[in-house]
Formats: C-alpha cells, sequence, structure tokens
C-alpha cells in the first residue's frame, strides 16, 4: 500500500487553549504527561483540557510503570482514548492493561526494536535512550538504525523531533506517526507558531490524505 503520509502527535500538553489550538492547526493527537516530569499535568488538569478539545482529535496520556488500576481510573475520569507506555512495561501488563496502548521503547540498537514487536499494543514508538529520563529528552537517536527495521506495528518517531528536522525523519523513515514535545517549546513552554511549522513541515513532504 504506498505511503499516505504521516499523523502528528503533539505531546505534553498542559493547558486547554494550548490543546485547543494545536487541534485547530491540525494535530492528529495530543499527548498529557502523568509521570513525574516538567510537563506533568493532575487527571484534573488533563480532564479539562480533553474537555476542551473538539472531538476529532485522539487523547493520549503518558505513563511511566503505573499501577494498570491506576491508568485505568485516569483513563475513564479524563476521557483519554490511549495510553503511551514509556516504562519497564511488559507485554503481560499491556495485555492485562486492556486499553489501547501505544509502547515506548528507547532505541539503543536495531534489537531493542525488534524486541518491542512482541508487545501486544497499537503501535510502537521509538524514542531515544537516557540512562535517567523515561521521555523528553528533546534528543535524537541514530535513525539510520531504523532504516532496516520493519515492524509489524504502526511506528511512531519521536525524540529530538522539531520544525527543522521532521520533513527529513518523514522522508528516510515514512512512520506512521511522528511525535514531539520538547521540539515546539520555547524556555519550555509550548509555541503555537512552532506547533504549526512542525505540522505542516511533517506533512508537506507526502502530503496528508484525510482519514
Ligand atoms: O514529555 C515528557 O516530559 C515525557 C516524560 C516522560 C515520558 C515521556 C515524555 N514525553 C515523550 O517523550 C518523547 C520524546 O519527547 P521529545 O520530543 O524528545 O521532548 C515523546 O514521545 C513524548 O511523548
Amino acid at each position: 500500500m504506498p505511503y499516505k503520509g504521516v499523523k502528528v502527535k503533539i505531546c505534553g500538553i498542559r493547558d486547554p487553549r494550548t490543546a485547543y489550538d494545536t487541534a485547530m492547526a491540525g494535530a492528529d493527537a495530543v499527548g498529557m504527561v502523568f509521570a513525574p516530569s516538567r510537563r506533568q499535568v493532575t487527571p484534573e488538569q488533563a480532564r479539562e483540557i480533553c474537555q476542551a478539545l473538539p472531538p476529532l482529535i485522539t487523547r493520549v496520556g503518558i505513563f511511566v510503570d503505573a499501577a494498570p488500576k491506576e491508568v485505568r481510573e485516569i483513563v475513564n475520569y479524563c476521557g483519554l482514548d490511549v495510553v503511551q507506555l514509556h516504562g519497564q512495561e511488559s507485554p503481560e501488563y499491556c495485555r492485562e492493561l486492556g486499553l489501547r496502548c501505544i509502547k515506548a521503547v528507547a532505541v539503543r540498537d536495531g534489537r531493542t526494536l525488534e524486541q518491542a514487536d512482541a508487545f501486544p499494543v497499537s503501535a510502537i514508538l521509538a524514542d531515544t535512550y537516557h540512562p535517567k529520563e523515561a521521555g523528553g529528552t528533546g534528543k535524537t537517536f541514530d535513525w539510520s538504525i531504523m532504516e532496516d527495521i520493519r515492524l509489524k506495528r504502526p511506528l511512531i518517531l519521536a525524540g529530538g523531533l522539531h520544525p527543522g528536522n521532521v520533513g527529513r525523519a518523514v522522508a528516510l523513515l515514512k512512520p506512521y506517526g511522528v511525535d514531539v514535545s520538547s521540539g515546539v517549546e520555547i524556555n519550555g513552554q509550548k509555541d503555537i507558531t512552532l506547533i504549526q511549522a512542525f505540522i505542516s513541515r511533517a506533512r508537506e513532504v507526502y502530503g496528508y490524505a484525510a482519514g
């Protein structure tokens, strides 16, 4: 099947206004971080964000090794559509969670990614490895590692993307999706001009097939 263009997720959203503007800028998904991070939001804040969003955008919650019960409660309370797991969650954890999942893997070599295919999840997210941070580092990894990898599941590319490199990443890897947090911020705050630029740069390579 010919490549039909890339889905775009903007992560680390912390307020309803930015969420709404991001949706109206054409993002396919927005992410809210529940793990320890300078971007962390409370379930109450995330619920307000989800309620501010228009209907046709995917609401993603980011978790790191959270208890399944806590994840399910937050998903139900906030109205999240998908969970993105950035910790050491096992395939059994993902299966028993019973939710639509994205499993993030910290890419160190091709083997890491091939192991990820064992997860019973909806997509694999390739992120940059960091010894201390679970994600949100703003640093890229060596994309050439991905060139020969064929995953069974849709691939979402993350890690240090920004308007200046996302076009090259999409042209090189033709991923199902791209995901960004740091690369659309100025002084730690989301910037709607950068968000708009990221979305258009990601899509100018292959356009954007509606639906
Ligand atoms: O954004 C965060 O603070 C964060 C914290 C813990 C786990 C994941 C986090 N974000 C995800 O990390 C990647 C890469 O982010 P960046 O663009 O390099 O800043 C992305 O998938 C975010 O969803």
